[in-house]
């Protein structure tokens, strides 16, 4: 079997959306500007869909969503050349082609991401020629279905807050992420504002369900290091992204300061920075996303690499390309998982371009036996709304 044809299509959302409010989540941008600026920095409004064609005639589906129309000129430009005429089933050269040949330039950062969107379509297609799905190549089944917490709350009325999360409460779930919307900038206000908000959740969720609290990399060390005696009362399974993902020293120095299990990874890339961060010490939970690390041939090492340091990864955005890694590894205890919304900061965006998809039961992911590949066609549903480019 070899590679004919690889396509890389930007599908840009031109339906509907629903303004995200002020302050709905710190980030990196927060301390730059004021909050209504940053807001623009923020959204996932287009995806890039990769198709790559076997001259068996076989189709395998990648996707990358992190700068979409800069991940589509680098697959198209050097990627695809590498790969074409090639074996799928050579994945680690196809792979090691493509990292080192984009390596002066590459390593981390849309590089890897559009890697990454190249590999999951590879990984579709080895899955499909043995008519498996694409767990059973990494380890197979080691959960009966896959555990997962609800993600959104992005900081709003505090009473809308409860109501979104006493709303998937009832459906289910059992753990739930938040996001805080102040930081630095916000001053005593917002330790205020950000104390409120985790408090109105744990009124509604209580002890018995998990809390994880995201900060998307808007806060700085030092401002981690006022919140973090505030935030221990309410027992946080983890507090997500605090410093920027460079500050990897700031994150080890937080992540061995209180009982609050620092987490991160969904913007870290590639076998050795992963590395870098378990040997450091710096987080105790492993985020990564598929779709940005390295696709699965980096995921599937980085998974055995947890294992090895006895740290869970519980991979960033849920989604069939992480479902597969999570369910193929005992390191992995649970997914994150995105619920089907109107199109807001855009996160929800795949719900739209993608059938197969499974949709949460009881706080619960399953994945069938008898569907091939990563189990992802392109929804014909919604296409009208997308405009796309070749
Ligand atoms: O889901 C996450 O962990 C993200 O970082 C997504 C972004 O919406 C901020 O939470
Ligand atoms: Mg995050």
């Amino acid at each position: 079997m070899k590679i004919k044809t690889v396509r890389a299509r930007v599908f840009e959302w031109r339906g509907p959306t629903v303004p995200a409010q002020a302050n709905f989540c710190s980030n990196a941008m927060d301390l730059l500007y004021s909050p209504a600026e940053t807001m623009s920095s923020f959204r996932f409004h287009a995806w890039t869909v990769v198709e790559i064609e076997t001259d068996s005639g076989l189709v395998g589906l990648g996707n990358v969503a992190l700068a979409p129309h800069i991940a589509k000129a680098i697959i198209d430009q050097y990627l695809a050349p590498l790969v074409i005429g090639h074996d799928p089933w050579d994945y680690e050269y196809l792979w090691q082609r493509m990292y080192r040949a984009t390596h002066a330039w590459g390593r981390k950062g849309i590089a890897m991401a559009a890697i990454s969107a190249v590999d999951l379509a590879i990984w579709d297609i080895l899955g499909k020629s043995v008519n498996k799905p694409v767990f059973k190549l990494l380890g197979g089944r080691t959960k009966e279905k896959i555990p997962c917490y609800y993600s959104k709350l992005y900081r709003r009325n505090l009473s809308d807050m409860q109501d979104e999360a006493q709303k998937f409460l009832d459906q289910g779930f059992k753990a739930f992420k938040m996001r805080f919307g102040y930081g630095p900038a916000h001053l005593q206000e917002g330790v205020r504002e950000n104390l409120k908000s985790v408090e109105a959740l744990r009124e509604v969720i209580g002890y018995d369900n998990d809390l994880m609290l995201e900060c998307y990399m808007g806060w700085n060390l030092e401002y981690a290091k006022r919140m973090l005696p505030k935030l221990e009362r309410y027992e946080p399974r983890w507090l997500e992204e605090p410093v920027i993902a460079d500050d990897i020293d700031g994150y080890a120095e937080l992540n061995q300061l209180s009982q609050i299990p620092i987490s991160g990874g969904e913007h870290e890339f590639g076998l050795y920075g992963f590395k870098q961060l378990l040997d450091k010490k710096a987080v105790s939970v492993v985020q990564y996303d598929t779709n940005r690390v390295g696709g699965i041939t980096a995921a599937h090492k980085i998974n055995a690499l947890c294992e090895a340091y006895s740290v869970p990864v519980v991979p960033h955005a849920g989604q069939m390309h992480n479902y597969h890694l999570s369910m193929s590894t005992l390191a992995s205890p649970m997914s994150e998982y995105f619920p089907v919304y109107d199109v807001e900061v855009g996160n929800e965006l795949f719900w739209y371009l993608f059938d197969g998809e499974p949709i949460a039961e009881q706080g619960f992911i399953q994945l069938s036996d008898d569907v091939p590949g990563l189990g992802l066609s392109i929804k014909q549903e919604y296409l009208e709304h997308f405009h796309t480019i070749e």
